[in-house]
């Protein structure tokens, strides 16, 4: 398996050859899709820990995650006064000091944004002013995806002038489910276009698109229409991230790559809460897609107590006197 070669500081939209305007849809490539999973792959990719991460690096993998996370909160009950303690923790996920015991004191940590509704944009922009951590705004009527289309479009347009630097995007379902790419694409174009500066991360809810095929063919019909992440989930379908989805959609984007030389992210999304699980998610990133794709520009984590079960590993290495970083993997 031979995995990207890119430098290690590129982005997601990079290399983009029209970077607010995707390519033109081409259909017969979408109609062309297989799914070249092998059973082995197949079996492997549902089975958890796939490989194993060294046990003196997984600190180091941990506090990448950390970096890598859209720290979340998607609740019919969020309250300003939960947003803001939720950007205090983006801004220091990791206590002091289990960071100074891994040597990270002087680097700092945060998250890799945050993700909430646009109600709470500009609460989340003013906590985190002055931190470098983005806010995230779900849009487009998330989770379901039905609001009017013109809705869907103000309500991206007042998250971007509220200050969210990232727009996750929800794709009608319908489309995908019916075959009908040519309206995905324009769909996605017109998320694309109100975005403006904003990276889009279109979320296909892969727990509902039935078949792999329609994942890795919604996959491509985002990427041709300029999102800068694909995302598997809102969290709230019946299925959400799984390693399968994720392997197929990460060879999407290698393809893709391979065809348009477009640099896309990867985030997946919903049920990841254990430092075992993300482990997992970060050695499929290497080992399908390479380096670069295991940094935050092109690499996210949407997850609402992922958080704290990497914080009780962390201080697990820390109280074993564990030296994670003499040895640190991804360097
Ligand atoms: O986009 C992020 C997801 O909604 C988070 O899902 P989760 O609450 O299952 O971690």
């Amino acid at each position: 398996m031979t995995h990207l070669a890119l430098a290690s500081d590129v982005r997601s939209g990079d290399a983009h050859p029209a970077r607010n305007g995707g390519i033109p849809l081409d259909l017969s490539w979408v109609q062309d899709v297989r799914i070249n999973l092998s059973a082995a792959e197949r079996r492997v990719a549902s089975l958890p820990g796939r490989r194993s991460v060294k046990k003196d690096a997984q600190a180091a993998w941990l506090l990448k995650a950390v970096t890598c996370m859209d720290l979340t909160t998607l609740n019919g009950d969020d309250t300003a006064e939960r947003v803001k303690r939720l950007c205090a923790k983006a801004r220091s996920p990791v206590r002091p000091d289990v960071l100074a015991a891994l040597g990270m004191a002087e680097r700092g940590v945060t998250t890799g944004a945050v993700c909430v509704y646009h109600r709470f944009v500009a609460t989340a922009v003013d906590a985190l002013a002055g931190s470098g951590v983005p806010v995230a705004a779900v849009s487009t009527g998330f989770p379901a995806g039905l609001a009017p289309h013109d809705v869907k479009l103000r309500e991206i347009e007042a998250s971007v002038r509220d200050g969210a630097a990232e727009i996750d995007i929800v794709i009608t379902r319908e489309h995908a489910l019916t075959g009908n790419w040519t309206a995905l694409y324009q769909e996605m174009r017109d998320f694309r276009a109100a975005c403006g500066n904003a990276h889009v991360k279109a979320i296909l809810a892969t727990g509902d698109l039935k078949t792999l095929r329609n994942v890795v063919r919604a996959s491509l019909v985002c990427m041709m229409a300029g999102a800068d992440f694909i995302k598997t989930s809102t969290g709230k379908e019946g299925v959400n991230a799984t390693r399968l989805v994720t392997l197929a959609m990460i060879r999407a984007i290698r393809d893709y790559h391979g065809r348009t030389g477009a640099i896309v992210g990867y985030k997946p999304a919903g049920g990841i809460s254990t430092a075992k699980d993300i482990l997992d998610y970060q050695i499929l990133m290497k080992e399908e897609l390479g380096r670069p794709w295991l940094e935050p520009t092109l690499f996210r984590i949407g997850a609402s107590s992922l958080l704290a079960d990497i914080e009780r590993q962390l201080e697990h290495h820390v109280t074993g006197r564990y030296s994670a970083f003499n040895r640190h993997p991804m360097s």
